[in-house]
């Protein structure tokens, strides 16, 4: 059996715990997906400018075409008058080289006719007929674009590990790759243990209350795009417990569990993790919450063993399964972790700190700067605390904080705040 008591457990700090969760990250596994399902994947490929951008030398307003050297001496008194030889539709060209005393009335994006040089914007341009009368000098290279001035033939646009964000997607889209390589998403499985708990639409009893954190994992999945199978509610029962692990496991590469991490009579899932051939890679925390997070590693699987508490599940999921998650599709450890700026401390954060918390707050921009306050007691139980958090607030170990300070935080999936 495994119930160590607590203080045999060994508790390590929060670097330390991600290093070992990333030294056991696979090597990407390459899928190939449609470009239209690809965002928020990880890229395995190169993805090298097989042609420059703009491909030929284009518009950049819609108007006309002419040679600047034309409208040199135009004036509002002596204005110029240029012959329109053609209108040109979006995609259509004009083959001719431009002769003196012509223009070609054009739209944005339009190839630029060999000879012009510059652009009168529609707006500015008067027409009689077929003669646009020009009242004033035009520069050349006003609204036109040079080939090749955005993007060179032969850049390196995307590289190996790079997010596909909808950015990337459109360069992908542009340089002609409908179907792309990137790493297989883990297969995600939640499970949630404990003899307390009811199901939402159950009624409530005395004793026990309403399971969420499988709702509150499963949605933080969703936010990152994927889907989680959600193994339901197993009870604190030794054998069950076991069977249950050991037979999500052949179906999916991180399980979360949530819930007998501690130190009770029935906090199996240490020794659960043992008994399916985990290797413990770290079962307490120098940080809260969970300080009793239990990790394993098993067979290029990893089990993540986040406490039942809602708070500290929901900092867990953050904080280790996250970036192992991101990982584990192809992304560097150190890009796979969220955002981490200074924010200024709206309000004094009073109190003694044991152990550094990663507390759950809220950001937002204000005068210039970034300021954060946590959301109430950062007791590890409360969902009060979760509702409105964006961010996880850094606060070390020790003293009262006062208003004004800056704290690393940890910015969350962005939403409206
Ligand atoms: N003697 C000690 N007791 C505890 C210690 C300790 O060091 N010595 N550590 C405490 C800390 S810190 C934490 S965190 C918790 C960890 O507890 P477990 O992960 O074993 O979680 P449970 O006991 O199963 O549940 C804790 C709490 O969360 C509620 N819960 C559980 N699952 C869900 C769910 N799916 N949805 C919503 N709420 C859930 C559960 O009812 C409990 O209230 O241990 C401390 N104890
Ligand atoms: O470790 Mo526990 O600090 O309450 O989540």
């Amino acid at each position: 059996m495994y119930l160590l008591p607590v203080t045999e457990r060994t508790p390590i700090p929060y670097e330390e715990a991600l290093a070992r969760i990333v030294a056991h990250v696979p090597p990407p596994k390459p899928v190939e997906v449609p470009l239209a399902e690809a965002a928020g994947r990880v890229f395995l490929d190169t993805l090298v400018a097989d042609f420059s951008l703009p491909p030929f030398r284009r518009a950049g307003a819609d108007g006309f075409a002419l040679r600047s050297r034309d409208v040199e001496k135009a004036s509002p008194d002596r204005p110029v008058r240029l012959r329109i030889v053609a209108e040109l539709a979006a995609g259509r060209t004009y083959d001719a080289p431009l002769g003196a005393g012509e223009a070609v009335r054009l739209m944005t994006g339009t190839a630029f006719p060999e000879g012009a040089d510059t652009l009168l914007r529609l707006e500015d341009g008067e027409v009689e007929g077929d003669t646009l009368v020009v009242r004033r000098p035009l520069p050349p290279g006003r609204d036109v674009f040079e080939a090749g001035e955005d993007i060179r033939q032969g850049e390196v646009l995307l590289r190996p590990g790079d997010f596909l964000t909808p950015g990337a997607i459109s360069v992908l889209a542009t340089f002609g790759r409908t179907r792309v390589r990137v790493g297989r998403r883990p297969r995600i499985g939640i499970l949630v243990t404990g003899d307390e708990l009811l199901a939402p639409d159950e009624p409530l009893v005395l004793g026990k209350i309403r399971e969420s954190n499988s709702f509150m994992l499963g949605a933080q999945v969703a936010m990152l795009g994927m889907g989680a199978h959600v193994y339901g509610v197993v009870p604190d029962e030794r054998e069950l417990l076991y069977a249950r692990v050991r037979s999500a496991l052949e179906e999916v590469d991180v399980l979360i569990t949530t819930g007998g991490v501690a130190v009770g009579d029935y906090d199996l899932i240490p020794e659960t993790f043992r008994r399916v051939g985990g290797e413990i890679l770290f079962d307490r925390l120098a940080f809260r919450p969970g300080q009793l997070t239990t990790v394993a590693h098993v067979d290029g699987r990893m089990l993540f063993g986040l406490s039942g508490n809602p708070g500290a599940a929901f900092v867990g999921f953050y904080i280790f399964v996250r970036p192992y998650v991101l990982a584990y599709m192809g992304l560097s450890p150190e890009r796979a972790l969220h955002p981490r700026v200074p924010a200024v401390l709206e309000e004094a954060i009073p109190g003694r700190r044991r152990l550094p918390v990663y507390a759950r707050g809220c950001y937002r921009w204000e005068g210039g700067r970034i300021v954060a306050r946590t959301l109430g007691p950062d007791s590890s139980s409360y969902l009060s605390t979760l509702v409105r958090a964006n961010a996880l607030l850094y606060l070390p170990a020790g003293e009262d904080l006062p208003a004004g300070t800056e704290v690393e935080t940890v910015l969350l999936d962005v939403a409206p705040h």
